[in-house]
């Protein structure tokens, strides 16, 4: 069956929040799910007082993604425990065992490079929620702002993925248009400085999302 807009529409992440207002202004513009960032280096990372007042503000049916990397499992554990967390989002390289052994919906990031085996990985991780894949930079594990070789995502695959990865609201039609992917991931590229999400670009983010799912049923 061919589901029309608004039915079928591209569900749409955001990223990195560090602020319960800007978090909740996101559902409201009509993000269906707020990342919440918890690995230490990352200028966006929260402490479990900050991420439980970020998801005290948000209304219901708003999924909450709570983002490791190759964090220890009692740490893991412990957020679970204290926040409420609907997906985690492992942005490592954690192997499928570790992934499945907190009993929570994952979804696993692939950083995706020339030799990355897409199909590979889909199938060395069999129960996962969904993949999400963002750029592979040396230096930094995620939240770059840069894009990556969308031709690198099979077409058999790329109606499942969340695509990441220096989106814009610039830019996203773009990827909708090449990738027709499940939703959309963004972080750098709403953001006024790190962490600091600006109300202007999430609108346009999302309207950009929204006018493209228009279009797409009428063409
Ligand atoms: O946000 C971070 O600082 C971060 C650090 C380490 C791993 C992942 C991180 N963020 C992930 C994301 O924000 C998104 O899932 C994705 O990478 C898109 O980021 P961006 O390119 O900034 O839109």
């Amino acid at each position: 069956m061919k589901i029309p807009y608004p039915f079928r529409r591209t569900r749409v992440k955001i990223c990195g929040f560090t602020r319960p207002d800007d978090a909740a202004l996101a559902v409201r513009l009509g993000a269906d799910a707020i990342g919440l960032v918890f690995y230490p280096p990352s200028p966006r990372n929260l402490d479990v007082e900050t991420a439980r007042k970020i998801v005290a503000a948000l209304p219901p049916f708003a999924t909450v993604v709570g983002l490791f990397v190759d964090e220890d499992e009692s740490v893991v554990r412990r957020i679970l425990e204290q926040v409420r967390i609907d997906l985690i989002q492992f942005h490592g390289e954690e192997s499928p065992d570790y992934c499945r052994r907190f009993g929570k919906p994952y979804i696993k990031a692939v950083r995706m490079r020339s030799e990355t085996d897409l199909a590979r990985v889909v199938d060395a991780y069999p129960d996962a929620a969904g993949f999400l894949l963002d750029a592979w930079h040396p230096e930094a594990k995620g939240g770059t702002g840069h894009p990556f070789d969308w031709d690198l995502i099979p077409k058999e695959l790329r109606q499942s993925v969340i695509l990441a990865g220096g989106l814009t609201p610039r830019n996203v039609e773009d990827a909708l248009r090449a990738v027709r992917p499940y939703a959309v991931d963004v972080s750098s590229g709403v953001e006024a400085d790190k962490g600091i999400k600006d109300a202007e670009k999430m609108a346009a983010f999302l309207e950009q999302v929204h006018a493209y799912d228009r279009r797409a049923h009428i063409d």
